[in-house]
């Protein structure tokens, strides 16, 4: 993604989707900001009329919808986009930012010269002017003269309203940089693959295990059960065809992830190569008999290059499953569904392995 427009236009148009950006349900986060600073850079995009299309039916764009979106319209034309997005956003709120500063200084020293002349003006009115210049004989200095001064004057004025105006900008890219950062911070979504991220599922966890506490119990209860996943020899396919081929990987795991896993439950991206699976009530045969499905359908699936016929080598998957007993820290359940994903890699890999109680 590109940011061709001059510091001017993209700082308007950043203050036009600022406020497009706050009225939806999704997060403010450098995907939300690079749908909306498209949606207001070209009028007559096919992004905005699905976005226009998509406000009249549901009246907001919600995350998945921002995350297609953008996928769809602007992440397609560069592997790396989201890290771009974010760079691209950050070097022009520099850029915008370092413009006006370098136009206050300008500013500013042209008002002292200003402030000078008018100073100098103001002296040579006052008898300070060689006795042959054409003052009148009331002393009063030549019409040129005050015209002169007048104009010294206004300018002056100007002046002070252009470095108000610059210093305005200034607070309001100053606000634009901080709320980026805040965005980024705050963000719950995976840029790569559009999944909820680690702490979207951190929390999720939590929430999950407080709502259980004190809940059924017994060997046929439902309860939280979690899957980790982690892609079998995920370095080799990056050495052997590139880092932006494996981030294609991911996003095809990812999309696998999006159409198997099923509300209520919850697929993250909790690492490089590392997915997990949030099912807040099932019984362990459910937990293996998801695993299981995604195991195969990984496995199953057959990925390729662009332009080449053959596909490359077997993607596959590791799986532990653990399920969690009362009382179990969320990190001790992680650690455990963790270890059983390690017996899966050390049992051979493209497997699914269950945890011990
Ligand atoms: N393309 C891409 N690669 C990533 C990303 N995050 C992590 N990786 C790579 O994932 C690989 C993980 O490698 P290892 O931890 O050695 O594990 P592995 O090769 O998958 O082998 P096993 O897990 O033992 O089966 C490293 O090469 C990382 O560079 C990412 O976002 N994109």
């Amino acid at each position: 993604m590109q940011y061709p427009h001059t510091p001017e236009r993209s700082t308007e148009l950043l203050r036009q989707a600022l406020p497009l950006m706050s009225r939806q349900s999704a997060a403010l986060h450098p995907m939300s900001y690079a749908v909306w600073y498209a949606y207001v850079a070209d009028t007559a995009s096919p992004l905005r009329l699905e976005v226009d299309h998509h406000l009249a039916q549901r009246g907001s764009l919600d995350e998945a919808t921002t995350a297609q979106l953008f996928h769809r319209y602007l992440a397609e034309h560069d592997p790396q986009t989201m890290q771009r997005v974010s760079e691209g956003l950050r070097q022009l709120i520099g850029g915008m930012s370092a413009h006006a500063a370098l136009a206050k200084d300008q500013t500013s020293r042209y008002g002292l010269t200003l402030e000078r002349m008018a100073a100098e003006l103001a002296e040579a009115g006052d008898g300070g002017l060689p006795p042959d210049a054409d003052a009148d004989a009331a002393g009063h200095p030549p019409a040129m003269l005050e015209e002169l001064m007048a104009h010294t004057r206004q300018m002056q004025t100007d002046m002070a309203r252009l470095q108000q105006r610059l210093a305005d900008s200034q607070r309001e890219i100053d606000q634009l940089r901080h709320e980026v950062q805040r965005a980024r911070e705050e963000s719950q979504v995976d840029a790569l693959t559009g999944l909820p991220n680690r702490r979207a599922f951190d929390r999720r966890l939590g929430a999950e295990l407080s709502a259980s506490a004190g809940g059924a119990s017994g060997a046929d209860a439902r309860r939280p059960c979690l899957l980790m996943m982690d892609l079998d020899h995920f370095k080799r396919i990056n050495d052997n065809y590139g880092h932006p081929f494996g981030d294609q990987v991911l996003r095809a795991v990812a999309q696998v992830l999006q159409a198997v896993v099923r509300e209520p439950a919850l697929a993250a991206r909790v690492g490089g190569e590392e997915f997990a699976v949030l099912l807040p009530a099932a019984t362990l045969d459910e937990a293996l008999a998801l695993a299981e499905k995604l195991r195969a359908t990984v496995a199953g699936s057959r990925v390729r290059r662009k332009g080449h016929e053959a596909p490359i080598e077997r993607i596959t998957l590791s799986l532990g499953a653990a399920v969690w007993h009362a009382g179990e820290a969320p990190e001790a359940l992680i650690d455990r569904a963790d270890r059983a994903l390690y017996t899966a890699k050390a049992a051979g890999r493209d497997r699914v392995a269950v945890a011990d109680h």
